[in-house]
């Protein structure tokens, strides 16, 4: 797999655009599908990236994104469907003529050259003049802030330095689209965070359209202008953040990114704008009206659990709970309170200095902060 990827790295540091601009590039998937053998990995992928746009591909570990984005590099051929940069299909095109720049994981640098080749690898397997060479690599190493440590070598840099050594490499050939696969995974939190932050400035600075891959929704919700969920070969949902987090369009992005409280109910009334769904212990909460469920019919409620609001007092509609457990987890409190016998639920609060937790056995009322803050998804049969 390292050979693969060394081949993939060392083929994508070659294309360099006639151009000097950096205007983004637009990228649009058609009905992609690709199968090994029987198996379907990837099922009518559809996709439109904006130029200049952060994309990530989130999901679970087998579910099809390091094999959607070598279909985008051209490293591999898709079953069928349609790769189009710029309104130009590219699926005749060799990753080199697509032009794409690939960060991985382990950064992939050179050993044996210094942090200065390392950058003008790229540059001068493509033949570009010397003086020019020496700008451009002089240009990116300023840009990743590491013009001081240019005749080090990798072994002598920290992680995060290595990273931005691959972002230059990458940069320093022009890419029209630059391809991150879990490219901040061997670093340790803080830095990470930090490591994030820059790379999405550069990339925005040089206005290049850019998707990345992780596993890490934290990771994808902080840097993305635009996520697309997938799970299983399909991309499930694809916008913005906090449209993924505050309007999950089904129950696995419910589920998958952040933490949510999933209760059986019956949607007992509906009017025109709202529902009454009725859970389990006989409490009722009225819901936003959501098209994809009936009424009369059996429902799951998707609630997070700093969506719900605590009462000491019983409300016209809440659901009557018992505390079970209390944990004090820095800003917030969270409670594991019982609403049913075996039907739990989690809810978070803000921990205000002074006040005093809820006790174990204590009985509370829970209510919807509004009736927009919880999805509904036809019961699973
Ligand atoms: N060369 C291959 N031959 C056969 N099956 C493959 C091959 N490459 C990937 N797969 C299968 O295709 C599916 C998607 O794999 P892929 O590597 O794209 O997932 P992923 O989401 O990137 O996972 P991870 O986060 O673990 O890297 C998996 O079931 C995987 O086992």
């Amino acid at each position: 797999m390292e050979s693969v990827k060394h081949i993939e790295l060392v083929s994508s540091l070659v294309p360099v655009r006639a151009s000097e601009d950096y205007s983004g590039h637009s990228l649009a998937l058609e009905e992609i599908v690709h199968r090994f053998g029987d198996m379907v990995a990837l099922q009518d992928i559809h996709l439109n990236i904006q130029p200049g746009e952060f994309v990530s591909l989130l999901g679970p570990s087998g579910c099809g994104k390091t094999t959607l984005l070598r279909i985008i590099s051209g490293f591999l051929k898709p079953t069928s469907g349609r790769i189009l940069i710029d309104g130009q299909s590219v699926g005749a095109l060799s990753p080199k003529q697509r032009g794409v720049g690939i960060v991985f994981q382990n950064y992939a640098l050179f050993p044996h050259m210094t942090v200065w080749d390392n950058v003008a690898y790229g540059l001068r397997a493509n033949r570009v003049p010397r003086g020019r060479v020496a700008n451009k690599v002089g240009e990116m190493l300023e840009l990743v802030q590491l013009s001081h440590l240019a005749k080090r070598y990798p072994s002598e840099l920290s992680g995060g330095q290595q990273q931005r050594v691959a972002i230059a490499r990458a940069l320093a050939v022009e890419p029209k689209l630059m391809l991150l696969d879990e490219p901040f995974s061997a670093l340790d939190k803080n830095l990470r965070l930090d490591m994030q932050i820059e790379i999405r400035r550069l990339l925005k600075e040089q206005d290049i359209t850019a998707i990345l891959v992780t596993h890490d929704q934290e990771e994808a919700m902080s840097m993305s202008d635009r996520i697309a969920v997938m799970s299983q070969g399909t991309i499930h949902q694809f916008d913005p953040p906090s449209q993924i987090y505050d309007k999950p369009a089904t129950l696995f992005v419910s589920t998958f990114v952040g933490t949510c409280n999933l209760l059986p109910g019956k949607l007992v009334e509906r009017d025109t704008s709202d529902c009454l769904v009725e859970v389990p212990g006989g409490g009722k909460l009225r819901v936003a009206n959501q098209e994809r469920v009936q009424s009369h019919n059996d429902v799951l409620l998707a609630v997070r659990p700093e969506n719900l609001r605590i009462q000491t007092q019983p409300g016209t509609h809440c659901l009557p709970t018992i505390v079970e457990m209390c944990l004090p987890l820095g800003a917030v409190m969270t409670y594991e309170v019982q609403i049913a016998p075996n039907t739990k639920v989690k809810v978070t609060q803000p921990r205000l200095p002074g006040t005093r937790p809820l006790q174990q056995g204590q009985q509370i009322y829970l209510e919807l902060v509004s009736p927009q803050a919880c999805a509904l998804f036809p019961a699973m049969s």
